[in-house]
């Protein structure tokens, strides 16, 4: 099997389609269309299986073919019945579409024996695509076996090994790992590694399933390093299908071109967003209802407009036009790497810059970061930001006052103030802001004149507010873990200037400092 950047290269015009766009016009006038082919069993109720992977790639503006393995008779209340198809009808759908169609990535749903697997594999091997993603389905939400033990060896010995990514429950990790106990974050994180050693390049164990915890946590593993995924349990009965929507968007992320964490990143804000949008709906009389995937349509802004999380300030990284002019990079190749190495949020300050250009280029930034699940904002032009719809702005003390740019910019948006004190800290609560930028914390030559507040400061401002506050200033991969260290549980991350750009290798900077964080965070 080959994976993502395997064998299949990109066809050159390709290659230069921004990965928020599904197609592109070659010099033939021939349009590509990014294409995902799921291989998983057929759901009646149409909330899960073969029904959502379709639905999940409509809405994200990708073509999906289907090999139907099984069909179920199900609905609200649960499975009623199965019935298999047999290997060798699998193999020819298989062959149908895998012969005529470009397919990027294989999704595979619910593969009901070990025939029928090995009928997969065959194909795979004759029809390479760019990556597999694998949801290892066993159990229905309703409690229903859709695929028993016998189905374990072949998944651990042969299937895993080839998959670019599995994103097993804890129940379905557990029985690839022959029962182990997985109850806990740190167990989820052990059980990733002991998956990733079967083979597959990439573990996501979610954690919907984890008893007494507040959130949701998913917990990703690419072989070194750790993240945790986290957002808030959404209290609704329409959560069938959660799990084939999230691993049919993160096949479809990748399909046109997504890097893994941010294909995994866009898919969890999706299937969130589908449910919260769908809480309330009734569609059948059963305890576990299907949600809507097209919210979309309905409703623009509400997919749109994801909410801002405290833990979206974890790594904030604020570009400067200086630094990208001395190291002879454009804003927008500064923010790619930021983001492939682990910056939760995007910060563009660009003092120096050219309106025009500015603006220019910050519609790029936004399309990069949209389609990668971070969130961008603007530093002191609330005209830009209005301009390219930004996510949101960052104002400082002597910028446009905040209450002002919430009305100018609305109750959607992000706006983040900086605080010194703990009066402006009150304050910044007062008049709506979403988070508190504080320092300097310790000397910096990015910004003159600027008074160093201090660990001490920090604390203070910390304290004076309910709001999430991000640090700022001097920070770097030598001191991030004493600013962190701090304690306060408000104190969310840190914000970076030259500490990633700066600096030769942005990618590699923030890869490291996203590690430190890491760590410091797991200690504390
Ligand atoms: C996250 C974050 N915190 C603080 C600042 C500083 O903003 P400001 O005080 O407006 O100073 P300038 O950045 O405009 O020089 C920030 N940009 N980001
Ligand atoms: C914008 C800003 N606001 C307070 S300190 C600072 C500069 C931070 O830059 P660096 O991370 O390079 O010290
Ligand atoms: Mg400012």
């Amino acid at each position: 099997m080959q994976s993502l950047g395997g064998i299949r290269s990109w066809p050159a015009t390709w290659r230069t389609t921004t990965a928020s766009m599904m197609t592109t016009t070659t010099t033939e006038s021939v349009r590509k269309v990014a294409q995902v082919l799921t291989v998983a069993g057929s759901d009646s109720g149409a909330g899960a299986g073969i029904q959502a992977d379709i639905k999940v790639c409509a809405a994200r503006g990708v073509y999906c073919a289907s090999v139907i393995t099984a069909v179920t008779a199900q609905n609200s209340r649960g499975v009623q019945s199965v019935h298999l198809l047999p290997p060798d009808f699998v193999s020819e759908q298989l062959k149908s579409v895998l012969s005529d169609f470009e397919v990027d990535v294989v999704k595979t749903g619910m593969l009901p024996s070990p025939e029928i697997v090995e009928v997969l594999l065959q194909n795979l091997s004759e029809y390479p695509v760019r990556a597999l993603v694998v949801d290892p389905v066993m159990v229905s939400t309703s409690g229903h076996v859709l695929a028993g033990s016998s189905i374990l060896s072949i998944f651990r010995y042969r299937l895993l090994p080839v998959a670019d990514i599995i994103t097993p429950n804890v129940k379905e990790a557990s029985a690839l790992l022959g029962g182990v106990r997985i109850q806990t974050v740190a167990e989820m994180r052990s059980a990733a590694k002991s998956l990733h050693q079967m083979g597959p390049r990439f573990v996501l164990v979610k954690g919907g399933d984890l008893p007494d915890s507040s959130d949701s946590v998913d917990v990703y593993f690419d072989g070194n390093e750790f993240h945790e995924l986290h957002s808030p349990r959404i209290a609704t009965r329409n959560t069938h299908g959660t799990g084939c929507t999230l691993a049919s968007c993160i096949a479809a992320e990748l399909a046109k071109g997504s890097p893994m964490l941010s294909a995994v990143k866009v898919a969890k804000r999706f299937v969130d967003t589908a449910l919260n949008y769908s809480k309330d709906i009734v569609i059948g009389s059963g305890m576990q209802g299907p949600f809507d995937h097209f919210l979309s349509l309905k409703d623009p802004q509400s997919y749109r407009q994801s909410t801002f999380k405290p833990d979206d300030l974890f790594l904030y990284a604020v570009t400067d036009s200086r630094m990208n002019r001395k190291w002879n990079r454009s804003i927008v190749d500064a923010v790619k790497a930021a983001i492939e190495g682990g910056a939760t949020i995007i910060q563009l300050r660009e003092k120096e810059a050219e309106t025009r250009e500015f603006l220019e280029e910050a519609k790029s930034c936004v399309d990069i970061c949209r389609s990668n699940g971070v969130f961008l904002l603007i530093n002191d032009r609330i005209d830009i930001a209005l301009a390219c719809d930004a996510d949101g702005v960052h104002v400082g003390q002597s910028d446009m006052p905040v209450d002002l740019v919430r009305s100018l910019l609305g109750p959607d948006k992000i706006i983040g103030v900086s605080c010194k004190t703990q009066e402006q800290a009150h304050q910044a609560w007062k008049d709506g802001a979403d988070y508190i930028g504080s320092g300097g914390v310790f000397p910096t030559n990015t910004k003159a004149n600027n008074r160093t507040i201090g660990l001490d400061g920090l604390r203070e401002v910390c304290k004076a507010s309910k709001l999430p506050v991000v640090a700022i200033g001097g920070i770097g991969i030598s001191n991030a873990e004493s600013v962190m260290r701090i304690g306060e549980p408000n104190l969310k991350g840190v914000a970076v200037v030259s500490a990633l750009f700066d600096q030769e290798c942005v990618l590699s900077e923030a890869k490291k400092l996203h590690k430190s964080l890491t760590e410091s965070k797991r200690e504390h």
